[in-house]
């Protein structure tokens, strides 16, 4: 069985972090591990508290899983500060880990900051080198990029200035632009969009979290860059659109659902 790793933070409200990534990876087909960065106190409203572990705990996690079920592929989400953030590049190097996905979470939906402000330079200079492929939403790309991002043309220009600055494959999401949902992937010099029709559903809590660990499952699985993240819009769209509406807030998706009459592998 292929095997995905989740480095991320725990969402009380099973919602986004490691609970979507592992519900997620589950549903892919894929055997799912997690080294988990942070606890939060969470629900659809808004976050309460955040626990972080110690650098040092996220090494004997990170340790522990390496030494012994190696991941076929990463998914890193959630890492608030600097020292998590480093010693989680550290150990990727450490154990030569492959398929990287990157999901550079900086503010949740609900408006908390999950990446202190700080800690965005080191994030960018030690993680992004490490990625096959960083996943930003629009504000996430345009702190990476340097520029505002308005447009399409804005979409495709920060992805390409992204990609030339830190040598990764990027998938700028765009699930904050006022019209569609497409999302702008730029490998090797190539763009592609990929089309996604805007749902209807305000319960968008844990999308980004959820898109990136299919990316991985379906690296981990042998699929190509290109038909993983196809796959992973899909599975997307299916979690969406099943129409779970749980909690006061922006709630979370259905994915018990997200594969009714999609691909069966
Ligand atoms: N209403 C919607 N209908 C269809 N697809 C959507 C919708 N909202 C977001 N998406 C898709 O969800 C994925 C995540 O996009 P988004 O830009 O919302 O990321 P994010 O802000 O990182 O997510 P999160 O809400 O977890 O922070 C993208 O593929 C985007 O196109
Ligand atoms: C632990 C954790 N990780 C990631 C997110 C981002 O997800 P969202 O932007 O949908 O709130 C979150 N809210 N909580």
């Amino acid at each position: 069985m292929n095997t995905a790793l989740t480095i991320a933070g725990s969402d009380s409200s099973g919602g986004a972090g490691i609970q979507a990534d592992i519900k997620t990876m589950t549903m892919n087909g894929v055997y799912a591990m997690s080294a988990i960065t942070s606890l939060t106190a969470q629900n659809t409203v808004g976050v309460t508290g955040i626990y972080n572990v110690t650098p040092e705990f996220l090494a004997q996690e990170l340790d522990a899983v390496f030494s012994d079920i190696r991941p076929d592929a990463v998914k890193i989400g959630m890492l608030s500060d600097a020292g998590l953030i480093r010693v989680s590049g550290e150990k990727l190097q450490q154990y030569g880990a492959k398929h990287i996905v990157l999901d550079p979470v900086m503010v949740a939906t609900s408006g908390a900051r999950l990446l202190a402000e700080e800690a965005v330079t080191v994030l960018v200079k030690v993680l992004l080198p490490l990625a096959e492929l960083v996943t930003p939403n629009i504000p996430e790309a345009e702190v990476l990029s340097g520029g505002s991002i308005k447009s399409k043309e804005d979409m495709e220009r920060a992805a390409e200035t992204i990609a030339a600055h830190y040598g990764c494959h990027v998938l700028l999401k765009g699930g904050h632009s006022v019209s569609d949902a497409n999302d702008f992937l730029y490998e090797q010099g190539k763009g592609r969009w990929f089309k996604g029709e805007r749902i209807e559903n305000p319960n968008t809590h844990g999308t980004g979290c959820t898109l990136s660990s299919a990316i991985a499952a379906n690296l981990a699985k042998g699929y190509s860059l290109e038909d993983s993240v196809g796959r992973a819009k899909e599975y997307l769209s299916g979690a969406l659109s099943a129409m779970l509406d749980l909690g006061a807030g922006s709630g979370p998706m259905n994915h018990a659902f997200a594969l009714t009459g999609k691909f069966s592998d």
